[in-house]
């Protein structure tokens, strides 16, 4: 983790005057962007080499782990940034710096003149970025994605590092690209899977070095149960709130009217001598600095039906932005609305909710041509009724999440894609079913990948039901986004939801993250199959009492035991249970 980072912008000119400072700005938006937790310091110095050297040292000396310079690595005899850093730094990373000229040199041969180095003291990072923005900018998009892991590789932080390890052998192990998704060509179509058949130990450690990743993830309770409930992070304002100016009082005047959740058309302001009638809560119209109540207004002139104001005379002397929230007045974007530990109550819930923080990152989409709603009257010739996403959306009830309903998306390229987008514009995690095996119809992993630029992280399971599961990550509107694509047949889909999403969701979520483990003695002979299986204990007395699901986790048939007689016992997971007081 990086948690000290020291930007040091070197000119003799940025020195003399800071406002003309644009590299270390840049630079400094750039790391808060990557390390928002981190603490980020800020000084200009000049091209001093001693100056220089003597500031580094005493920045390693102080355990900072990251030091970015920008300037002074250019021919001048002024620039001494690069010697300055070979003087302090214990070892050098060439690679670091070769990388930024290789990709600096497909914008300018300029970059041939920039002799910045990178190294490390001790435990720190020092690297050099040449002085102009521009080059910053392309030079940190290179480095970025990097800095993390040396700086846990430099603090030896072994789980982090394997972490990270984790996640990039997911990634690159189904990256096959996909081309545009034409299901015309059906003879085309794969006949062996191109996604190798990975272990359910592989598949579940994928899940979690990918999840881990998830920043964004809240605690999903639906509101009434968040009362009472201890805030396990601080909690952050995600909008401004007012998230517009908005009036206090009510106006009159001619130009138009606005009532609360009107929008005014941005592109035609009110101009000097115009005003807009408002109401309390309605956004202040674009070239409107104050309110009037209209109680201090007099009517000049209406339409002939009364139904419109077309001048009203105002009678008090209004000044700027009065009787006008600014955005951000009540709770400024970012203001911390729960501390960790906090005990929620009802009016925290509201204030949650306003500032958008409640927000549920769940989606459930069903996918196939043959699905109608479960509650249409009549059930349509091949046709059979959806009952995965209400499965789903149940199943992540039973757990405490709340969840967006997706609807069904028809076999073809273009409807799944729309509901894709769809979903992933309001949630960070979507679950679909169906789609994904072999069939020519089978589009979930072509479209995700086309369409999305996804990484399947895996797509075949050694597992029993679930051999088709699929994960995959996806950038969306500059989000990461993590996509269960789970196989539609019912059983298969409520397994691996319980494995992979419930499982996954309560990692990112909660302390207590696996689920119990009881044994369970057969009842009569099991007959195991090659792959590892997980069965639905049908309901004993016992279970049904206390309102538990268990899975049962039959092992894969070996050479030399191919059943479980009766009588003797296997583990099962408990996957839920059903609490009737949690509506
Ligand atoms: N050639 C191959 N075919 C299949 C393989 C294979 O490896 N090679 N794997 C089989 C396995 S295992 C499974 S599991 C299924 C998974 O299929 P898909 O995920 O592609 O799902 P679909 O084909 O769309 O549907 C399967 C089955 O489930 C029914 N279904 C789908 N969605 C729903 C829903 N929302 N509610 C109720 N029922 C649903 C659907 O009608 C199909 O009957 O693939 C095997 N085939
Ligand atoms: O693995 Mo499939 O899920 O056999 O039914
Ligand atoms: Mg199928």
């Amino acid at each position: 983790m990086v948690k000290a980072v020291v930007i040091i912008t070197v000119s003799d000119t940025c020195c003399k005057d800071h406002a003309k400072d644009q590299s270390g700005p840049a630079l400094f938006q750039l790391v808060k962007e990557k390390f928002p937790d981190a603490d980020i310091h800020t000084i200009i110095l000049p091209d001093e080499k001693d100056l220089i050297e003597k500031k580094l040292k005493y920045f390693c000396d102080t355990k900072i782990d990251l030091i970015l310079t920008t300037g002074g690595t250019g021919l001048s005899s002024r620039d001494v940034t690069p010697e300055a850093t070979k003087a302090v730094i214990q070892r050098e990373i060439p690679a670091i710096s070769t990388a930024m000229t290789i990709e600096s040199l497909k914008k300018t041969p300029m970059a041939m003149l920039s002799r910045a180095i990178a190294g490390i003291r001790d435990s720190t990072l020092i690297v050099n970025f040449p002085g102009s923005k521009k080059a910053v900018i392309e030079c940190a998009e290179v480095v970025m994605p990097v800095l993390s892991h040396a700086q846990s590789l430099l603090a030896n932080n072994l789980n982090e590092v394997s972490r990270v390890h984790d996640a990039m052998k997911a990634e690159h192990r189904c990256s096959h690209k996909m081309s545009k998704v034409d299901v015309s060509k059906v003879a085309l179509r794969h006949r062996e899977s191109p996604y190798p058949m990975l272990e359910m130990s592989e598949a579940f450690q994928i899940v979690d070095a990918v999840m881990s990743q998830w920043k964004e993830c809240v605690e999903v309770l639906p509101l009434e149960q968040c009362i009472g409930k201890v805030a396990a992070q601080d909690i952050r304002a995600k909008e401004p709130m007012p998230p517009f100016p908005a009036s206090i009082k009510d106006v009159r005047k001619v130009r138009s009217a606005l009532t609360a959740g009107d929008e005014y058309p941005q592109d035609s302001p009110l101009v000097a001598g115009e005003c807009a009638r408002v109401n309390t809560g309605a956004p202040v119209p674009p070239g409107a600095d104050c309110v009037v109540q209209v109680e201090d207004t007099r009517l000049i002139k209406a339409s002939e039906d009364y139904q419109t104001e077309l001048e009203v005379e105002v009678l008090v002397a209004p000044a700027a932005h009065q009787d006008v929230r600014p955005v951000g007045f009540d709770i400024p974007l970012g203001t911390i609305l729960l501390e960790k530990g906090d005990v929620i109550d009802a009016a925290q819930i509201g204030i949650l909710a306003g500032a958008g923080c409640l927000e549920i990152p769940v989606a459930i989409l069903s996918t196939g041509n043959e699905l109608q709603e479960p509650s249409e009257v009549t059930l349509h010739p091949s046709h059979i009724r959806d009952s995965n996403r209400l499965m789903l959306r149940s199943l992540l009830r039973e757990h405490g999440y709340a969840s967006v309903d997706s609807g069904i998306a028809r076999d073809e390229p273009g409807a799944l894609a729309a509901a894709i987008a769809t979903a992933l514009s309001s949630v960070d995690v979507l679950v679909c079913t169906g789609g994904v095996s072999m069939g020519e119809r089978d589009l979930l992993k072509p479209v995700l990948q086309h369409d999305f630029g996804a990484s399947i992280h895996f797509g075949r399971v050694r597992m029993k039901p679930g051999k088709p599961s699929t994960f995959a990550t996806c950038t969306y509107k500059g989000r990461t986004k993590y996509i269960f694509a789970l196989p539609g047949n019912p059983v298969s889909a409520y397994v691996c939801c319980v494995l992979f999403v419930v499982r996954a969701l309560r990692r990112c979520t909660r302390d207590t993250s696996e689920y119990a483990r009881m044994r369970v003695r057969l009842a009569g002979d099991v007959t195991l199959d090659p792959r590892p299986e997980y069965a639905r204990a049908c309901s004993s007395r016992l279970l049904s009492v206390c309102g538990a699901s268990v899975l049962l986790e039959l092992p894969a048939a070996t050479d030399t035991v191919k059943v479980l007689a009766a009588d003797s016992t296997v583990s099962a997971l408990i996957v839920g249970r059903i609490d009737l007081t949690r509506s």
